[in-house]
């Protein structure tokens, strides 16, 4: 859809490279064209967590329902059918109907930044902060088309057409006039700009739905919480949390009990986490603004803020910093292949304080939402090299596919990981119809 140009020509590059070493039996071009289709697309399913501290997922489910219909209705749009998924006991799937190319165009434009266009394609509304152009005449009720600029190069405010490369999303109605967009001294106000009536890709919008019952999040990372097992009454680092979707899982799994302390960079990125707490009413998980790089230190004492000593956690979660290049959907990624390849030692290094920091016979689970080797099976590699007191340990459950070939793990060890992988895309399943990611499940023996 977005064509080739979704990545650098050296990002392009070193993705077909990592084609070849994975798949070495498919065409790697081929292969790219498809990925790039995939990635450019969203999911086919909307996948949300149920808070079942809170409601059992059947009532969930109906309540869930009862919402979508009604913003159906309002919305011209055939029911959504809401489902249980059936491995996950705690999530439910929403499908979509087909994407339709045929939506007919209004004379009025509005031109949205990308990420915003790609919020969009996921179900969004428009908020008035994603908004670079709207014509003139633009008036709340007006029904316009809504195109996203795919380069960033529309300025903000263009009251003209913009003949940049850009992308259709569908319609929508109008809820604040175009001089409520753009003629404020400071910034765009807060608040939705554009309602969308009738969308390519049509999604539930779940902004502010039923949020104390659920919490949209892709299939993958319910999974990985999942694989990280965690029980009430444990003591668990979440390395990297924010914004806080594993950390409510696994206060939700524990049933509130025991603890749960959860890092990540800075004050903005604790608050996210601290409201989707409260939100959920989780008292067990304490949250500190910390660089994991520095969460071990053999002098410090196991509870109260970090830093801790050796051998503090029954478990730990290392979702950490990555390239991100599986997420969907995506329509232009600006990072350099320097950036890309400067994730495996930043990995590296908060992994190293997450194996001291873990008791014998504890658990760590290492995920990213990526695609690359070097940041995936490439860490797995490594781990598992440097630390003989790690054991490479089964999935439960394990509904992606396999770890891939291209690095010294062998097929045994390579089964034990969980790959939702973009390269090879088995049509029709939800469960592989999803973002790219990756788990891996390890055992502290000693
Ligand atoms: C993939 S996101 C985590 C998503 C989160 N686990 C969830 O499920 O909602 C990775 C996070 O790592 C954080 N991060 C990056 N470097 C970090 C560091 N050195 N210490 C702690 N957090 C870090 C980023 O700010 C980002 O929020």
């Amino acid at each position: 859809m977005a064509g080739n140009d979704v990545f650098s020509k050296e990002v392009e590059e070193h993705l077909t490279e990592i084609i070849q070493k994975t798949h070495p039996k498919v065409d790697p071009s081929v292969c790219y064209r498809e990925f790039i289709e995939t990635i450019t697309t969203p999911p086919a399913y909307t996948v949300v967590r149920v808070n079942t501290m809170k409601q059992s997922r059947e009532d969930t489910m109906k309540q869930l329902q009862r919402e979508l219909d009604k913003q159906c209705r309002e919305r011209e749009r055939e029911l959504s059918i809401v489902e249980p998924h059936l491995v996950l006991p705690d999530a439910l799937v929403v499908k979509h109907r087909k994407p339709n190319h045929e939506i007919p165009k209004h004379p009025l434009e509005v031109i949205v930044d990308v990420f915003c266009g790609m919020s969009v394609m996921r179900g969004a509304d428009i908020y008035c902060q994603g908004i670079m152009g709207a014509p003139p005449i633009m008036k709340p009720g007006d029904l316009v088309s809504v195109f996203v600029d795919l380069d960033g190069k529309c300025l903000k405010g263009l009251p003209k057409s913009f003949d940049g490369a850009r992308y259709f999303l569908g319609n929508g109605k109008a809820i604040v006039s175009r001089q409520d967009l753009f003629c404020f001294e400071d910034e765009a106000p807060d608040g939705v700009g554009i309602k969308m009536m009738d969308t390519i890709y049509e999604a539930p919008s779940l902004n502010n739905l039923l949020p104390q019952l659920i919490f949209a999040q892709n299939l993958p990372s319910i999974v990985c919480s999942h694989v990280l097992d965690p029980k009430p009454g444990e003591y668990i680092l979440d390395m990297c949390a924010s914004p806080g979707g594993k950390t409510t899982h696994l206060g939700t799994l524990m049933n509130n009990t025991g603890k749960v302390i959860a890092f990540d960079k800075g004050p903005s990125k604790i608050a996210k986490i601290e409201s989707n707490v409260k939100m959920w009413d989780l008292t067990i998980i304490e949250p500190y603004a910390f660089n994991a790089c520095n969460a071990f230190d053999p002098t410090a004492p196991p509870s109260g803020p970090p830093p801790y000593p050796e051998a503090t956690f029954d478990k730990v979660l290392l979702d950490g910093p990555c390239s991100a290049l599986g997420q969907r959907p995506l329509l232009k990624n600006k990072s350099s292949l320097k950036q890309i390849k400067s994730n495996p030692p930043l990995q590296k290094r908060i992994f190293d304080n997450a194996v001291k920091l873990l008791k014998p016979g504890g658990t760590l689970v290492y995920s990213t939402c990526t695609i690359t080797l070097e940041e995936n099976e490439g860490i797995v590699c490594w781990a598992l090299d440097k630390y003989p007191c790690l054991s490479l340990e089964d999935q439960f459950p394990h509904i992606g596919g396999s770890g891939r070939k291209g690095t010294n793990l062998n097929d045994t060890q390579l089964a034990k990981l969980q790959v939702f992988d973009m390269f090879s895309k088995d049509e029709g399943s939800y469960d592989n119809d999803t973002i790219g990611f990756f788990i891996a499940k390890f055992k502290k023996i000693v």
